[in-house]
This record gives C-alpha cells, structure tokens and sequence, in this order.
C-alpha cells in the first residue's frame, strides 16, 4: 500500500501544488489521480518516487517512508511511463526494454530475453524488436514504454498521461490492453489523467483533484458518477454522468427477445415493424433490410444491407444494453453471445424500465440507510 500522510508541496516561488493531501493506494490496484490542468496530480505521482520531495507530510509504501530510501534505488523499483513514452531514440525497441534490467545488473543476454518476451506481453510484434523509437507509431511507441516500466518487474507502476498523445481509436485499445495486462499482473498503479471517462474505465479507485492541489473526492468510479462530493466534482464529471454510471450497471432482469433472423436471400420475417435483421452463415449479424426494400438484382446481397448500430454483448452493462437499442437503424437493439452470434433484440423501453427498477431500489436503499456503492 501507498500512504500520503498530511503531504503538502509549495514550490520555490511559492505555488503550492499539493494542499494536505492523505489517502491510501491498495496494492494490486488502478489508482487514478484525475482532474483539471494545473491541480498538482504529476506532482503528487512524482512525490511517490521522489522525482519531487514533498515540502512536509510523508509518503510510506507498505510501511517504509520513501523519504528515507535512496532516490535513485527508489527510482528503479517503480515502473514509470509517461506521455512521450520516453524512449531512447538511438536505441533499438528492444535495448530501450533492456535498460532497466542492464541496470538492475542482469547480463545483456538475460535483458535481451526479458525484453522480447515483454514485447509480446504488451502485444507488439517480435519484428519490432530491432526498430528506432522514430520508426513506430505513438500507439506501438507507448507500448514499448509501457513494456520498459514492466521489465525489472516492479510491484508499482507509475502512469502520467500515457496515453493522451495518440488517437481515440489507439486510446480504446491501450486503455482496454492495460485492464488485460493487469489482470494477469495485479500491480499497483497509480495513473494521471486529465480525462473522466479514461479514470472511470480504468480504475479501480479515482482522486478527483481540484484546483489548489485538494483532494476533492477519493472513491470507486461508481461512487464518483452516482454521488459526486460536492458541485466541483458533479460539474468536473459532466451532464452525462448518470448515462456514463450505466456502465456500472447490471442489465439484471432485462428482456431479451428471441428471433429468427433472415440469412441473406432466405425467407424473411420482421423483426420490428419493417425491418429484417440479416445475419452471415455463423449467425453473426451482417445488417438490416428497412421497410419496403427491394433488392437491385433478383435477390438481396450484401451491398443492400444498411449497417447496424452497437451490439450488445449479453451480460454487460445497462449502457451497453441501452446504446444498441439507441443506435440501431431499426430502433431495436441487437443482443450478441461472447461469440458474436445474435441471441435476440432490446427495446429501448425495456431497457428503460430496467434502469427505473434500478433507480427505485437505489432510492429505497437510501431511504433504510443501506450503503449504495459497491465495490
Ligand atoms: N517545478 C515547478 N516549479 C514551480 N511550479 C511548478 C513546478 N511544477 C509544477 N508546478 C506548478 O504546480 C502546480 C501543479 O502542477 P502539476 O504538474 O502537478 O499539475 P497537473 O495536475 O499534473 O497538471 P497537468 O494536467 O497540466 O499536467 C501547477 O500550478 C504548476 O504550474
């Protein structure tokens, strides 16, 4: 575990960056320091490795004030992955991941190892491995910088806006391949951002920071969305924040309604009113026909079907449920197995009236004082 104690940090000149800052970081867990611009989340990070020394207060990793141990020790036993990823740029991909564990005294055989099987870990292509730095794109390149903080294998890992500087698209998948990486790793990460939806998908327990360096909410992103602290926090979070706390949750008791989809050319039958759901020889949806359709040649073919909206993956969450509902063509959502087979369609009133069950029983929760926030 991480404790910051009473840790305020004023900078020379007088800017006071971190106010009085105490909270507890569990170990095997995402911690995300959220907030806006300028509200001392790098230099909190940075007070962790002692990259900065708080001007008082203390920082102990499970038990041991990092201000008594040695900085540069301190330094090497936590990974750190910033924006630029920071890579050596006279380097290949592969001696960038050696470094650390060269350091760490391991032989350059060993290191070399090392750094290939983490090339694969972080899901990059062995061919990479005698590239430059400038030969990659910033998705790949952030990789390789995550793939060098994991080498010496530290139980804490660092992030400062890894991910910021590349595409959403790009984004998605780190964000989705660090979720994965941890499950097999349980490190403890403590993860900068500036973005709320990026600290709500990833972390186990989000800081939302405010100006000043205050620690305005410390809490799981459930918490943060359904019950911000205070107007800082609700405006930091968004208007959409109750469509956003669907993700947290549960499609319990939610309809889905068994179909027969048309396979193309085949005979048809109507999903919702005009509208046939086509799916490929697998069973995996292909598209829609919409109402009074005629196909250009004899029969339909691919090229007439209209695209469908998002799919709902059976079991995940109520904002899943009510996007593919939402943004269907047909105005009915189409529920998928994990396999990407169709089970069935949603209606949006149905997933409506879920999420209103959902609400009353939070409010009758409220009312008996039970706690509302799990996890
Ligand atoms: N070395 C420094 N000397 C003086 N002031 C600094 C120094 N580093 C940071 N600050 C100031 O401390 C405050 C907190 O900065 P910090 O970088 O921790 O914020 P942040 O929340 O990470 O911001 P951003 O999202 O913009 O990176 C800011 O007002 C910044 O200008």
């Amino acid at each position: 575990m991480i404790s910051f104690r009473e840790v305020t940090k004023i900078f020379p000149g007088g800017q006071r960056a971190v106010d009085d800052l105490s909270m507890d970081i569990y170990r095997g867990r995402i911690t995300v320091f959220v907030g806006p611009s300028g509200c001392g989340k790098t230099t909190s990070l940075r007070m962790i490795n002692r990259m900065i020394d708080p001007s008082s207060g203390t920082i102990t990793v499970d038990g041991r004030d990092v201000g008594a141990e040695p900085a540069a020790q301190l330094r090497r036993s936590m990974g750190y992955v910033m924006q630029s990823a920071g890579l050596l740029p006279h380097r290949t991909v592969l001696d960038n991941i050696a470094t650390v564990p060269r350091l760490n005294g391991v032989d350059r055989r060993g290191a070399r190892a090392r750094a290939g099987e983490l090339l694969e870990t972080v899901g990059l292509d062995p061919e990479l491995a005698r590239r430059y730095p400038a030969q990659l794109s910033g998705g790949q390149q952030q990789r390789v910088g995550v793939a060098r903080a994991l080498a010496a294998d530290p139980p804490v890992l660092l992030m400062d806006e890894p991910f910021s500087a590349v595409d959403p698209v790009v984004r998605d998948e780190l964000q989705e391949e660090l979720l994965r990486l941890q499950r097999e790793l349980a490190k403890t990460i403590v993860f900068v951002t500036h973005d709320i939806d990026e600290a709500t998908i990833i972390g186990d327990k989000v800081a939302v920071f405010a100006v000043g360096g205050r620690l305005a909410q410390f809490a799981t992103p459930e918490e943060i969305l359904r019950a911000p602290a205070n107007d800082f926090v609700a405006s930091f979070v968004g208007r959409d924040r109750g469509f956003r706390h669907l993700s947290f949750t549960e499609p319990s008791g939610l309809t889905i309604h068994p179909v027969d989809p048309t396979v193309l050319s085949a005979a048809t039958e109507d999903v919702a009113p005009g509208w046939r759901l086509v799916v490929d020889d697998d069973g995996r949806p292909a598209g829609w026909l919409g109402p009074d359709q005629r196909p250009a040649g004899d029969r339909f073919t691919a090229a007439d079907l209209i695209p469908g909206g998002s799919l709902y993956r059976q079991g995940h969450s109520l904002r899943a449920a009510l996007d593919s509902a939402l943004s269907s063509p047909a105005g009915i959502g189409v529920a998928v197995d994990e396999a990407g087979i169709v089970r069935g369609v949603l209606r949006p009133t149905e997933v409506v009236e879920v999420i209103e069950r959902d609400r009353a029983g939070l409010q009758a929760r409220v009312a008996s004082g039970e706690p509302v926030a799990r996890g």
